[in-house]
């Protein structure tokens, strides 16, 4: 073993014994600690630093109650968090999730994938990420709002323009987001930089709610390129029908794709003739209904119950939109099988670490959430930047960046997994790239 691996197995060891349930959260950082390697190889100041210790911590975790009225008048109490990673170039930045399943493993595997992403965007924005077990499904607007109220009462405090800067995720869209800014200002007064994701009316951004998914098919476009293909009637499996998956969708059609599939969490829709995303927008944006309502509407297609990659269909490119570990071992030998050469992650580790080894395996082209998702947060970024002029872009302007900035993350990617012989590997590349600036960071400013 070299010093190099030797460290990193020890940075390893000491996270599985200190937090031995974070399932979540180790998965996201073992992957990234293994492409540092060769870079710690090159970099023997950073062993020396005790960089990746420091790295793996957060630099703050909160931990809140959140009690809330229901419709029927009962007293109702959840859990809120909000885990603030890393500061090192750039104020907290990153989503709250509002889902059952979230805890504090969930928190800081999402805060820690962050970093690197936001690094990867070339804007000035470090890591954090929040939520609370909360379930919006089902809940009514009222109750959603005295939810989010309760929320920002506490969170409040935390927050600001310039120290950690909230947006939406799972279960958090523009209508979260719209209580969660009416409740800060009544706490603190009207300042919009606090929040990204907000309503055009009060200092969004436009294209902020299309580009997670309109910066994937760039991103997707981008690593087709690089081998000399294009997205013109390519088939393609999205997994989701979330606010991700609806624009990874749109964009999907408009460049010339036929999208076959798309899912929520009780199953998935499958249409030959193309999935039609004003029909998907109305049934999940309008109504917020369940997607088996598309079947009902449409004669081409079909529902299923279960996962959508458990589907046997040939197809090109899987892009999955859902949630984290949706896709395993097996599920990824079928995606082999089924012929598709390319897959890009619109959700946050949606591919388990076993299911990314088959894709090494076979020479599939595989671009990891941190890269192939961050047009969201790096759009955020460029709401920052508005506010704080006080101006508002066009959608055009605003959409030529983050094509640009997707690009960006690409190359940056391809060439950083050149540099370190691992032509191909995106996402060695990409947590090489995300990591070099935010080590250089904290490397000058001391021990931080
Ligand atoms: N909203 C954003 O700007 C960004 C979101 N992401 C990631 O994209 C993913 C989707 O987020 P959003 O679209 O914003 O959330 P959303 O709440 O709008 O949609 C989530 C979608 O995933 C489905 N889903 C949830 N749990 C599932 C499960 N267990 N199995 C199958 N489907 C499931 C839901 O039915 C829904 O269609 C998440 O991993 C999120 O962290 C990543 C970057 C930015
Ligand atoms: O726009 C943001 O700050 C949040 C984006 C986000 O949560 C993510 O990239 O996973």
């Amino acid at each position: 073993m070299t010093k190099a691996q030797d460290y990193v197995e020890t940075v390893k060891q000491t996270i599985k014994q200190r937090d031995p349930e974070q399932t979540d959260f180790q998965e996201a950082v073992f992957t990234v600690l293994d492409s540092l390697t060769p870079v710690l190889e090159k970099h023997p100041e950073y062993i020396e630093a005790n960089l990746l210790r420091r790295i793996v911590e957060p630099e703050r975790v909160i931990e809140f109650r959140v009690p809330w009225q229901d419709d029927t008048g009962h007293f109702q109490v959840n859990r809120g968090y909000r885990v603030q990673f890393n500061s090192a170039i750039g104020p907290y930045k990153g989503g709250l999730r509002f889902h059952p399943s979230v805890n504090l493993s969930t928190v800081k595997f999402l805060g820690f994938e962050q970093v690197f992403k936001n690094s990867l965007t070339g804007l000035p924005i470090g890591g954090g990420k929040g939520g609370s077990d909360f379930d919006p499904k089902g809940k009514s607007d009222s109750e959603v709002m005295r939810f989010c109220q309760s929320f920002m009462t506490e969170l409040a405090r935390h927050i600001g323009p310039d120290l950690d800067v909230p947006a939406g995720d799972i279960g958090v869209g523009g209508r979260e987001v719209g209580y969660l800014f009416g409740a800060y200002k009544r706490l603190c007064g009207f300042k919009n930089g606090v929040l990204t994701g907000k309503n055009l009316t009060f200092g969004g951004s436009a294209a902020r709610t299309e580009a997670t998914g309109y910066g994937l098919l760039y991103y997707t476009q981008s690593m087709l390129k690089a081998h000399n293909d294009s997205l013109k009637d390519k088939k393609i499996k999205i997994s989701g029908s979330g606010n991700v998956a609806l624009y990874a969708l749109q964009k999907a059609n408009e460049l010339g794709a036929t999208v076959l599939t798309v899912s929520d969490s009780n199953g998935y829709v499958y249409d030959p003739n193309g999935i039609n995303d004003k029909i998907v927008q109305q049934i999940k944006e309008v109504e917020r209904g369940r997607i088996k309502e598309y079947a009902q509407q449409v004669d081409s297609a079909q529902y299923f119950e279960g996962s959508v990659w458990d589907q046997d269909i040939d197809y090109d490119i899987a892009l999955p939109c859902a949630t984290q570990n949706e896709i395993n071992a097996q599920q990824a030998e079928l995606l082999v099988k089924d012929g598709a050469r390319y897959i890009a992650e619109g959700a946050n580790m949606p591919n388990q670490t076993a299911a990314i080894k088959v894709y090494q395996d076979h020479g599939i082209y595989y671009g990891p959430g941190k890269a192939a998702n961050a047009g969201g947060v790096a759009v955020s970024a460029l709401e920052m930047s508005q506010n704080s002029e006080r101006l508002s872009w066009s959608f055009e302007e605003v959409d030529a960046k983050l094509a640009q900035i997707m690009h960006e993350i690409f190359t940056k990617s391809e060439k950083a997994a050149q540099e370190y012989g691992m032509d191909g590997n995106y996402q060695a590349g990409a947590n090489i790239a995300g990591f070099n600036k935010v080590a250089t960071a904290m490397m000058v400013q001391g021990l931080v």
